[in-house]
């Protein structure tokens, strides 16, 4: 059994969804699990319908989902030829669904709704796959994976209940493959034990393909993007990347976790404890090699990487009754950045301050600066980006960060980090 993810960019048009058909085609007698993600931007119109509904903009919400329904019913005819196929029932009963959330008065959580409204993406483009996939004579079963996914009730963030979700796979996917050998389910999404959807946080497919197949047990986990592999810095920001062939699951999950784009940080660790490999490959030309992701891979090979966060934000907290920042008020303060679900990039701390650089997420921060007002005084810079290279070779650091301020250091043998103006 092998596990696949096709994220939003190989759905963003006929023909990508052409090509991704064609990868289908390529395995043919094997067993797959596949997990999709919204086509292309679909999970950004529906963060809009989501924040416009809880401001109590029904019409404008309204609105946005009706024209991600014309999206959707348009590339569904296109693919399927024209609107007599059943899917077009289904995707119906999915609008109709989230059309009677948008009727209820906004009562509970933010979060809460927005899982209800943005979990439609994954249904609407795995159903459309599906139907897609069938009638190209790619045999498949569409899977609710609502049905399946048991999480807990963090909306956003939503944390799986391991043993719940292994006995659902167990029970419930593993028989579907006695039918077709193909099973296409969502990422992103899952359910509590109340039925409420939840979402597992942005871009959280690639993390929803890990679990799948630590839960199969499956011979590998291969991500469909769209560059050749995994490079050692992201080729929209920086020319001349280099491929990276073969690289080991620390050395990727340092890359994920400081902010490289390319894989969810979440996905290692469901395939580092089963031994499985992750393989990165272009779905725009399947013959590549691609990467693939184990354990053992020495370093040595490695080019230098580089990760660059854009829009970040320095804030420096200073005690204002001249206390020393000791390992108390530092609890007390990471105490707060845990309760605003605030993620800290890169932290120092000297006699009365700390410093430290979170992603710009302006809601979050104020209610955060908020709480920390009476005891401490906050300078805010926003507009910065936190630059990481590992393996640094001569002049490379200093290329990158030319005619730039620095205004946090940080170094390891290893790394190093430096947030710039
Ligand atoms: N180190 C990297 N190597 C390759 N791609 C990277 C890297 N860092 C960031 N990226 C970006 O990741 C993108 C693919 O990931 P993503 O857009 O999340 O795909 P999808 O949503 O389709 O799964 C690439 O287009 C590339 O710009
Ligand atoms: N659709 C969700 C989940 C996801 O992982 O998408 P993608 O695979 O396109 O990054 C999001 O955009 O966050």
């Amino acid at each position: 059994m092998k596990v696949f993810k096709f994220g939003g960019a190989s759905l963003e048009s006929i023909e990508r969804i052409q090509l991704v058909a064609a990868i289908l085609q390529s395995y043919p007698d094997q067993q797959l699990l596949i997990v999709i993600s919204a086509m292309g931007k679909t999970t950004n119109e529906l963060e809009k319908v989501a924040q416009n509904f809880y401001m109590r903009k029904r019409e404008i919400a309204a609105q946005l989902l009706h024209n991600i329904e014309q999206q959707h019913l348009d590339v569904a005819e296109k693919l399927l030829g024209n609107r007599n196929n059943p899917v077009f029932e289904q995707l119906q009963q999915f609008f109709t669904e989230a059309e009677w959330t948008l009727g209820e008065k906004p009562l509970r959580q933010y979060d809460y709704y927005y899982d209800q409204l943005v979990s439609l993406g994954e249904l609407l483009s795995t159903a459309i796959m599906s139907a897609y996939f069938n009638l190209a004579g790619i045999a498949n079963t569409w899977l609710d994976v609502r049905d399946i996914f048991r999480t807990d009730d963090t909306f956003r963030d939503a944390n799986i209940d391991w043993d719940w979700t292994q006995r659902n796979v167990t029970e419930k996917v593993l028989p579907l493959f006695k039918h077709t050998n193909i099973v296409i389910a969502q990422g992103f999404i899952g359910s509590t034990d109340q039925n409420e959807s939840v979402t597992l946080g942005r871009e959280g497919s690639d993390y929803s393909a890990a679990v799948f197949a630590n839960l199969l047990n499956a011979e590998s986990q291969t991500i469909w993007k769209d560059v050749e592999g995994l490079k050692n810095a992201d080729p929209k920001l920086f020319p001349n990347t280099i491929n990276i062939p073969e690289i080991s699951f620390s050395e990727v999950i340092e890359m994920a976790y400081y902010g490289a784009q390319v894989i969810h940080p979440k996905t290692i660790k469901p395939l580092y404890l089963k031994h499985i490999p992750l393989y990165v490959k272009s779905f725009l030309n399947k013959d590549l090699p691609g990467t693939v992701i184990r354990e053992d891979v020495d370093v040595k090979q490695l080019p230098p990487i580089i990760v660059l966060k854009k829009n970040q934000v320095l804030l420096t907290i200073t005690s204002r009754d001249f206390s020393f920042i000791t390992e108390d008020r530092i609890s007390d303060i990471y105490e707060m950045f845990h309760k605003h679900k605030i993620k800290i990039n890169l932290m120092q701390n000297a006699a009365i301050s700390f410093s430290c650089c979170i992603d710009n997420s302006s809601e979050k921060i104020e209610l955060l600066m908020k709480a920390l007002h009476d005891d401490f005084k906050i300078a805010y810079f926003e507009g910065l980006e936190l630059l990481t290279v590992r393996y640094n070779k001569d002049g490379l650091l200093e290329e990158l960060s030319k005619d730039r301020t620095v205004l946090l250091e940080q170094r390891s043998p290893v790394t190093i980090q430096r947030l710039l103006k």
